[in-house]
Order: C-alpha cells, then structure tokens, then sequence
C-alpha cells in the first residue's frame, strides 16, 4: 500500500526543478557544462545571489549523479568513447615511457576525474590505478578534489586527466597542472613520468585565446613537452612527457589568437592573473 505524502512534501516536491525533457547523453553534459560556465561568469562579476541561485538550481535538477552517468556512457566502449584506449596505444608503443623488459612491473598511475573503473587504462595490464573524481561513483574510486591531494599520499609515474580541465572553474585549471607536477615523480629527460591530457577539440580547435601553440607553450612553461596528439572533430589528445622542471614564475597572458564571432573564449588563465 502507498504510504500518504504529507501536504509539505508535496509542496516541496512540486518546487523542485526539473531538468530540461529530452536532456542525455553528449547534450545533457554539454548542458551541463555551460551551466557551470554561466555559474562561474556570474560569480566572477559579482551577480547577484538570486541569479547564481537560479543557475545552481538548474545544475541541481540534473544532478552529478545523471551528469556521471552521462559521462560513463561516453566511455562505453560500443560508442568508442574510452580515451584512455589512445593512451594504452601510445604508451605501448613508446619505449622511453614504458622500457621494454621482463620484469616490468605495472606503472603507479592517477586517473583524475574518473567514472569507470573497467575503462582500458585499468584493464591492460600495464598499470596500478589510483582513481579520483569530485563524486566517486564505485567504491574503487576515491570522493577527492585534485587540488587538496598531497604528494605524500604517493607520486605517479603518469597521471590521466582526461575532460577534466574543461569542466573545472577557468581559475583553477593552472592550479590543476601545477598541482599535476607535484603528484608525479621527479622530471627526467630519458625516461620521462607523462601525463595524458584530453580536452574537447573546440577548446583549441576554435577558441579566440587558445589554439595548440599557445597550448604546447603553456604546457613547457609546466615541465611538460608534448610527444604524441591526436586531434578528432571532437576531442584532442595528448600525450606529454614530463621531463624538465615547471618553472618557478610561471607567466603568460590571455590574447586573442583567432579572432572571429562564433568562437568560444576556452582558455587556462595563468595562476597570478
Ligand atoms: C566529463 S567527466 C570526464 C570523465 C572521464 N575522465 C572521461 O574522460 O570521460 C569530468 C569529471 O571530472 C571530475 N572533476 C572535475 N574537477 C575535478 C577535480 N578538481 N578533482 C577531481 N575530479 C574532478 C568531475 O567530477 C567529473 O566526474
């Protein structure tokens, strides 16, 4: 038998936001993601609380949970979606990343922003996975903001940050790097620890501030060289070698590289602006 719903609950129920009809996949996380975007502008010119509040209830009608899971359906490897298959491919063929020996044993990797645990970087082999995402969403992976990790919880020999950068406030993606330098062993020139960056291709494909130069030289600037990339209509790949040290007094400034009205003002402000 139904149990009544008091006259409260449903008032609060029929309060309660609704997401958008027809809202899955790619468009519920695009929606989401400009959601963020609307909520981060609105922030920084100071709106006013009504209108941050609108948005956040906006973001709350979808909800992490359906925007996670909109993300791991991406990953499903019928739909092709699992980035981390290029990076397996490029680290295998890569001797300075993954010498060829017997005894090799399988690398200590960090997956940043991780919804799957069956993904390709956790099931060849190759590597011991630490996952971590703002919302965990499987007992294997660790509820943890990259930013408030310490190198003493354990330095990688690689780390996957993969659709991350984009998603997070413009303010703390140099933050994100530097942070990224910290977590991974020390530099080294021959056998250098990687990180695998995976943005989607608009964000330097057609952005007014960022193309891949500004990108490579942003990345140099953080001990980063880049090795191999891959660009598809929509998502960029890479794969860069850690193997110089990230400069002390990092700088750069926000141009415009490509002017034009229907581009996106994707960028990494740099850590003192
Ligand atoms: C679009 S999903 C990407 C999922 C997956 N890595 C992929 O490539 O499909 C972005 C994920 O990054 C996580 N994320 C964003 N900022 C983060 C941070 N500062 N620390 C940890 N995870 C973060 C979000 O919670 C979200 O689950």
């Amino acid at each position: 038998m139904r149990r009544p719903v008091s006259v409260k609950d449903r008032v609060a129920k029929k309060k309660q936001a609704h997401p958008p009809k027809g809202l899955k996949g790619n468009k519920l996380i695009r929606h989401y993601h400009n959601l963020l975007k609307e909520k981060a502008r609105l922030t920084a010119t100071q709106a006013s609380a009504q209108q941050i509040q609108h948005v956040e209830q906006q973001l709350e009608a979808i909800g992490i949970d359906a925007y996670q899971k909109a993300s791991q359906n991406g990953q499903n490897s019928q739909k092709g979606g699992d980035s981390s298959k290029i990076l397996v491919e490029w680290i295998r063929a890569d001797p300075s990343f993954y010498p060829k020996h017997p005894n090799n044993r399988p690398q200590q990797i960090l997956e940043i922003g991780s919804v799957s645990v069956d993904n390709k970087c956790s099931t060849c082999g190759l590597f011991s996975v630490t996952r971590i995402d703002l919302h965990s969403s499987h007992p294997l992976i660790q509820e943890q903001d990259v930013l408030t990790r310490s190198p003493k919880e354990g330095q990688f020999h690689g780390i996957s940050c993969s659709l991350v950068l984009n998603f997070a406030p413009p303010n703390t993606r140099a933050q994100i790097l530097w942070k990224c330098t910290q977590l991974l062993l020390p530099p080294d020139p021959i056998h250098p620890p990687w990180f695998f960056f995976v943005i989607p291709a608009p964000c330097v494909t057609n952005s007014r501030y960022m193309d891949n130069a500004t990108l490579h030289s942003i990345m140099h600037q953080f001990g980063f060289t880049v090795r191999h990339s891959s660009i598809s209509k929509k998502i960029a790949y890479y794969l860069y070698a850690y193997d110089h040290p990230c400069t002390t007094n990092l700088s750069w400034k926000k141009k415009i590289v490509h002017d034009g009205p229907s581009r996106n003002n994707f960028f990494i402000p740099c850590l003192t602006n």
